[in-house]
C-alpha cells in the first residue's frame, strides 16, 4: 500500500459519513460535480504557483490537487488503482510515438 493506496481508502471510507464530521465526506455528499469543481479549482491554483515559480507554494497546492484528485474519483466510483494501470500500460511508450500512431482524421 501506498501513502496515495492509503488516501484513497480513507476518502472511499467518508461515503455516506456524516458531512459535519470530514470535509470529505461534506465534498462527497456534494456530488460528483463538486468534487470536479473543487478539483479544478486546486489545480488553478497550483498553475498560478507553476507560472509564479513559487516552489514551496507549488508542493504545497500539488498536494491539493492530488488529495482532491482522489476525491473526485471516488465521487465516480473510479479507482486509482485503474489510473496507475492505465499508467503502467503507457510505460516504456513514447508520448511522441504514441500521438504519431493516433488514426489521422
Ligand atoms: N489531504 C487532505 C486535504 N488536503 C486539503 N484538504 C482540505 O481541503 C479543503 C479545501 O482547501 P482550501 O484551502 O481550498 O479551502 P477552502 O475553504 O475551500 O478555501 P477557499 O476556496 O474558500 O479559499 C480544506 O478544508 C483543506 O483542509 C484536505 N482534507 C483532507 N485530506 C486528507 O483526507 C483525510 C481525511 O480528512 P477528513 O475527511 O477531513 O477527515 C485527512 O486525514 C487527510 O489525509
Amino acid at each position: 500500500m501506498t501513502l496515495l493506496h492509503d488516501l484513497a481508502a480513507t476518502i472511499d471510507a467518508r461515503k455516506g459519513a456524516d458531512p459535519s464530521s470530514s470535509w470529505t465526506a461534506k465534498l462527497l455528499s456534494k456530488g460528483p460535480e463538486k468534487c470536479a469543481e473543487k478539483f479544478g479549482e486546486e489545480a488553478i491554483e497550483a498553475i498560478i504557483e507553476a507560472v509564479k515559480g513559487d516552489r514551496e507554494k507549488l508542493t504545497s497546492e500539488g498536494a491539493d490537487v492530488l488529495y482532491h484528485f482522489l476525491v473526485m474519483l471516488a465521487a465516480r466510483d473510479v479507482a486509482l488503482d485503474d489510473v496507475l494501470n492505465e499508467l503502467a500500460r503507457r510505460q516504456g511508450l513514447s508520448g511522441l510515438d504514441e500521438k504519431a500512431a493516433r488514426p489521422k482524421p
